[in-house]
């Protein structure tokens, strides 16, 4: 007889503590599409629902802090959690609720992407949780993935040169956290450049820049590519570099969804590796 427990496979596993976007585009959505396309198994404790599509977010419901511990515990005390990312917290409340599951799960391979302002300009986490972001959550982490607005906000410093950007990194190492990684995509230029420091050493990881406005949920894409890496035993390093051609190849083969600033394309990174795999334009035709 077969022992089915036992021949079960085990793989990596990922939990996203995020906002709900219900045009599925950033947030819990994006996070489980791209886990799922980078082959690893993927959780959700949700913090918010948004009513939200391309053309912007409609309406915010945050969840109570109880509620958002609930989930964690559920997850973390039957599945083992390889690594795990935090999206948008919104309030000082929630933060705090998070803080402390890292602190009783002793999770280590957590990414923080600081989810402040959705690109159409609603606010994601609200200006009096900022402090309690600083001090609570960012000591408890592995790797920090602010772009370059979030940076300016976490330091207190105006980013306009590589030179400022290394600057703000060496601020943000000081709270407490072991990566940064400062996205470029908020920069003009001919390559989108992202910063990595682990407080000795700065690392570039640069790609073409896609001429799109189709760029909703790309810093949930990347961190959530990010943490999948993590979750398959990766080095940041190494997973820095996969997000970045997951989340270039997610931007560059697009596909048209609602009538505003579109989502990425998170079969895309897959679909290149998969000859003969059909593609968007063919499912279409
Ligand atoms: N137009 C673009 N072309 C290529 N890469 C981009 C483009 N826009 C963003 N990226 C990349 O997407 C990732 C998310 O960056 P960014 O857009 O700055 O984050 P956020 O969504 O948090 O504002 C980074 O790896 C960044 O370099
Ligand atoms: C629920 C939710 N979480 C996060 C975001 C922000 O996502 P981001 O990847 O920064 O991309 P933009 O929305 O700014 O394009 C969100 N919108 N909703």
């Amino acid at each position: 007889m077969v022992d089915v427990q036992s021949s079960r496979r085990q793989v990596p596993r990922a939990l996203t503590i995020a906002g709900s976007d219900s045009g599925g585009g950033a947030g819990i959505q994006a996070d489980l599409k791209t886990f799922q396309e980078l082959g690893v198994f993927g959780m959700s404790a949700i913090t918010a629902v948004t009513a939200q599509n391309t053309t912007g977010v409609q309406a915010v419901y945050p969840l109570s802090p109880e509620a958002v511990t609930e989930q964690i515990r559920s997850v973390g005390r039957d599945i083992r959690v390889d690594a795990l990312k935090t999206g948008m917290l919104f309030s000082h409340e929630i933060i705090e609720a998070v803080a402390a599951s890292l602190e009783e799960f002793k999770w280590t391979r957590v990414v923080v992407d600081p989810v402040m302002v959705a690109k159409g300009g609603s606010v994601l986490l609200q200006d009096a949780a900022l402090s309690a972001f600083k001090r609570k959550l960012l000591p408890l982490v592995e790797v920090v993935t602010p772009n370059i607005p979030e940076a300016e906000r976490l330091t207190g410093m105006t980013i306009r040169n590589a030179s400022n950007k290394r600057d703000a990194a060496k601020q943000l190492i000081d709270l407490g956290i072991r990566y940064v990684v400062m996205k470029g995509g908020h920069e003009t230029g001919e390559e989108a450049v992202d910063l990595l420091y682990d407080g000795y050493c700065f690392s570039e990881f640069s790609a073409k820049r896609i001429d799109t406005v189709h760029t909703h949920g790309t810093g949930c894409t990347f961190s959530a590519a990010l943490t999948a890496g993590l979750a398959h035993g990766l080095s940041v390093e190494l997973a820095v570099q996969q997000a970045k051609a997951f989340i270039q190849a997610a931007i560059e083969d697009g596909i048209q969804i609602g009538g505003g600033i579109g989502p990425t394309n998170h079969w895309a990174y897959r679909q290149q590796r998969t000859p003969g795999a059909w593609t968007a334009e063919q499912s279409l035709a």
